[in-house]
């Protein structure tokens, strides 16, 4: 049941990597019950990172964890060994790749030799990050075989009998789904969950995770109910800058911006952002408070 959070990059106003917020908030993370820091993903604006700035993150985050996956993706296969060849100087969990994205109608052969190609290369474990609705690319239980060597994957699908499909393919596969909406189930049936909402909730999820194991499904239930709703929130206005924002209302600390074309929210928006999350919050630190007592 583990808690997978795809961390944040936290910008300074000018776009500079944040290194100080990101080593805070990991180390905050850490206390509230995640497990693992999945680096460079979606919500960390991975596509949007360079090379170097790739470099930047996993050197700040293994200052205070190597519990790492390093997300190592991109269109330039040769920057992409080069994050893998960088990644051998750290003793992390593995590393990871997206398929490639933009271009469409790549015959299947060319996606299995990109991942086979970082695979053979790099000394870590190697895990698939399946996004389809991002990348166009659906990599699924039925070819995800031809990966040599695969340790895991994170399938980023609303469909979870999608997701439950690897595990049918192959039961060693360590399996997360990467979606909000779907954490009660990932924990419940997966081997966890990778969600952009253990950016600010992390405790929250970490009570769902000690419901489940106690068998209190139905608030279990309840709390994903309240996610769900929160989740719709936050998409009005852009969840992927809305989580830098959601971070200050829901664990009182600032961590950075995001850089555009993941433009900031105006203040105007932050302010309408927390009138409509406030009463969400109120209701999910009841559930929580009474999980501890
Ligand atoms: O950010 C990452 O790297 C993740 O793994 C989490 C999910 O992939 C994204 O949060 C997108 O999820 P959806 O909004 O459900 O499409």
């Amino acid at each position: 049941m583990q808690v997978v959070v795809p961390i944040i990059t936290p910008f300074t106003k000018d776009g500079k990597v944040d290194i100080n917020a990101l080593k805070d908030h990991v180390k905050r993370l850490l206390e509230l019950g995640v497990d693992v820091i999945f680096l460079n993903g979606t919500t960390g604006l991975g596509p949007a990172l360079s090379k170097e700035e790739k470099k930047e993150t996993l050197k700040a985050v293994y200052d205070v964890t190597h519990k790492v996956i390093f997300q190592v993706g991109g269109l330039n296969l040769y920057d992409v060994l080069e994050l893998v060849e960088y990644s051998k100087d750290f003793d992390i969990l593995g590393i990871a790749s997206y398929s490639p994205y933009y271009f469409q109608r790549l015959p299947e052969k060319w996606l299995i030799n990109y991942f086979n190609d970082i695979v053979s290369k790099s000394e870590h474990d190697f895990y698939l990050y399946n996004y389809p609705a991002a990348t166009g690319y659906d990599i699924s239980a039925k070819i995800v075989g031809k990966i040599q060597g695969l340790k895991g994957l994170k399938d980023t699908t609303q469909d979870l009998a999608h997701t439950l499909e690897y595990k049918i393919v192959n039961p060693n596969l360590i399996v997360y789904n990467g979606s909000d909406s779907l954490i009660y189930y990932s924990l419940s049936s997966l081997d966890g969950t990778v969600a952009s909402f253990a950016n600010h909730s992390p405790h929250i999820i970490s009570a769902m995770r000690k419901m489940i194991k106690e068998g209190k499904r139905e608030e279990a239930l309840k709390v994903q109910m309240l996610i769900n709703m929160l989740l719709d929130v936050i998409r009005k206005y852009g969840q992927l800058s809305a989580t830098y924002y959601m971070v200050e209302i829901m664990l009182g600390y600032k961590v950075g911006y995001p850089r555009p074309p993941i433009y900031p929210l105006t203040d105007d928006e932050v302010k309408m952002l927390k009138s409509e999350v406030e009463p969400l919050k109120r209701k999910l630190d009841d559930i929580v408070s009474g999980i501890y007592g």
